[in-house]
């Protein structure tokens, strides 16, 4: 029997868990069955308890404690001990009918969705044909307010991309947290930033600022040392300029903006999560309970 379910991934703090949160809260209101995977090993506090969480299997503070490891060489010790041990994935997941939306919560470490090849290869685990056979998407979270700061709003939108290459699932690039930039711009404004494209540098605040203050860009900026230099040099302006053409020339990525607060919002990316993975059309009709159905009208 599939089974369907959601990756949520992207950077620290991005709102993944925030996110998983609503999504199922939203999914309760709805009558609809979820089942919450905690996969990464030092979250502490949770809003809905984890149906799986990978701290039953290993914790960070041992493995950094016993290990003598810091947090994300702990985290990567994590999930190669994870990927040693999938019968716990395997064991926690089978049973799962088809009814249930699987909501996986993943770390915020980059490294993890960049240059280290776990990740494909627990995907490939979960959606293997014949075993779990989870028809699985990937929700990438960005935070919205990086849409300020061009250099990392294009820098986000590289590991989104990254992620997209690399693990080879149907793929959702978010912009989360949209109540925190709302009321700064206007919705016609901001739809720009829905679609990556290199003219989003020509009017970077960040550039005008430093020039309004009268910072100057020296184009032969040298001295690798001065960060400030370094960071509005010539040399920084190109790398952005290669990155975002680099981006826009793939054409892959475009956001869906998602605002936690906003019941509908929650619900806009369900309905992408769902036609993703295909979820509506596994369900058997359902009968409603007796006192839900409605007295046919005289
Ligand atoms: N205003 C606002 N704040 C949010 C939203 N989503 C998350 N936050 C806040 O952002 C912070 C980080 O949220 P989390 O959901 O823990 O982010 P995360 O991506 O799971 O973080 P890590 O697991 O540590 O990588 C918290 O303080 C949240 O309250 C949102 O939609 N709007
Ligand atoms: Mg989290």
């Amino acid at each position: 029997m599939s089974k369907y379910g959601v990756m949520v991934m992207g950077p620290a703090g991005a709102g993944k868990s925030t996110f998983c949160a609503s999504l199922i809260t939203h999914l309760q209101l709805n009558r609809r069955s979820a089942f919450y995977v905690n996969l990464d090993p030092a979250a502490e506090t949770f809003e809905h308890a984890p149906d799986l969480d990978i701290k039953d299997l290993i914790s960070l503070e041992d493995v950094m404690d016993e290990l003598k490891l810091g947090p994300n060489g702990g985290l990567i010790y994590c999930f190669e001990f994870l990927m040693e041990n999938l019968d716990w994935l395997t064991e926690g997941l089978e049973s799962l009918t088809e009814e249930y939306l699987v909501i996986i919560d993943m770390p915020g470490q980059i490294e993890l969705y960049t240059h280290i090849p776990i990740l494909p290869r627990l995907v490939r685990f979960l959606t293997q044909p014949g075993a779990l056979d989870m028809r699985l998407c990937a929700a990438y979270l960005l935070e919205s307010t990086f849409v300020v700061d061009r250099a990392k709003y294009f820098a986000g939108t590289l590991s989104a991309m990254s992620a997209m290459i690399m693990l080879e699932v149907p793929h959702l690039n978010i912009l989360s947290k949209m109540d925190l930039v709302k009321g700064q711009m206007k919705h016609k404004e901001f739809k720009r930033f829905t679609t990556p494209d290199k003219s989003l540098l020509d009017d970077d605040p960040v550039d005008l600022a430093l020039r309004k203050a009268g910072v100057q860009i020296n184009p032969q900026s040298s001295d690798p040392t001065d960060k400030d230099a370094v960071m509005s040099g010539a040399t920084f302006k190109r790398l952005n300029t290669a990155v975002a053409g680099l981006i826009e020339s793939f054409s892959m990525v475009s956001y869906l903006k998602l605002d936690c607060t906003d019941e509908d919002s929650v619900q806009a990316i369900l309905s992408y999560i769902d036609d993703c993975i295909q979820y509506h059309e596994a369900q058997e009709p359902r009968e409603l309970p007796d006192d839900e159905v409605e007295p046919a009208e005289e």
